[in-house]
C-alpha cells in the first residue's frame, strides 16, 4: 500500500501557500509622519473601506518606491494626501510588524516644518488627538508602539527644546 501524507506533521496547503507568502516577500516599507498641532495634538487618518484594515486610524503616510530616500517619500506622500510641504523631519522609530498575510516595516518621523494646512485629499477623515488619547482613538494595533516615542517628543510639540 503506497505511504499516505502524515496529516500530523504535513501543515495544510493554505498555510503553505501564507507561510511561502511571508518568507519571499520582501516587507513594504512604509513612511508615516507624526504632525503636531500647537495644543500638542497629533493628526491621524482613517484607512478607507476597502482598504486593508479598513476602519483603523493611522499616521498619513505611505510606501516607499524603489529608488526613494525615505524622506522624499515621506514628503510625497504628505502632499498627495494632505496637501502640505514638508521641509523638514527625523526619523522616529522604525520596526517591522507581521500581519497575518503581509508584513510592513513602520518608519515614523516627527515632522518639524511643514507649510500648508492638512485637507483631506483622499477623502479619509482626519482628527487631531492628544498623545494621551491615542490608546482610545482606534489606532492600528500595529502602530501602538509608536504611542512612547511620541510621548517623548509631545514636549518639543508644545514649544519645549528636544
Ligand atoms: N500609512 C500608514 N500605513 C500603515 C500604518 N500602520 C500600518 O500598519 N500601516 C500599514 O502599512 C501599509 C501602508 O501602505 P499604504 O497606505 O500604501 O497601503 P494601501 O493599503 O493604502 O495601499 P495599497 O492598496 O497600494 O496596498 C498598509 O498595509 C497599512 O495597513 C500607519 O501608521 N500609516
Amino acid at each position: 500500500m503506497a505511504d499516505r501524507p502524515d496529516r500530523t506533521t504535513r501543515p495544510p496547503p493554505r498555510f503553505t501557500r501564507l507561510l511561502r507568502m511571508i518568507v519571499q516577500r520582501p516587507p513594504a516599507h512604509v513612511l508615516a509622519g507624526a504632525i503636531f498641532d500647537e495644543q500638542g495634538r497629533v493628526l491621524i487618518a482613517q484607512r478607507p473601506p476597502g482598504k486593508h484594515l479598513a476602519g483603523g486610524w493611522e499616521f498619513p503616510g505611505g510606501k516607499l518606491e524603489p529608488g526613494e530616500e525615505r524622506i522624499e517619500a515621506l514628503q510625497r506622500e504628505l502632499d498627495e494626501e494632505l496637501g502640505i510641504t514638508v521641509h523638514s523631519a527625523e526619523p522616529l522609530i522604525c520596526y517591522e510588524h507581521h500581519y497575518p498575510d503581509r508584513r510592513v516595516v513602520l518608519d515614523l518621523w516627527l515632522v518639524t516644518k511643514y507649510t500648508g494646512t492638512p485637507q483631506s485629499l483622499e477623502g479619509q477623515p482626519l482628527q487631531w488627538v492628544a498623545v494621551n488619547d491615542l490608546e482610545k482613538a482606534g489606532l492600528l494595533d500595529a502602530d501602538k508602539p509608536m504611542i512612547p516615542a511620541l510621548q517623548r517628543v509631545e514636549g518639543w510639540a508644545l514649544g519645549c527644546k528636544m
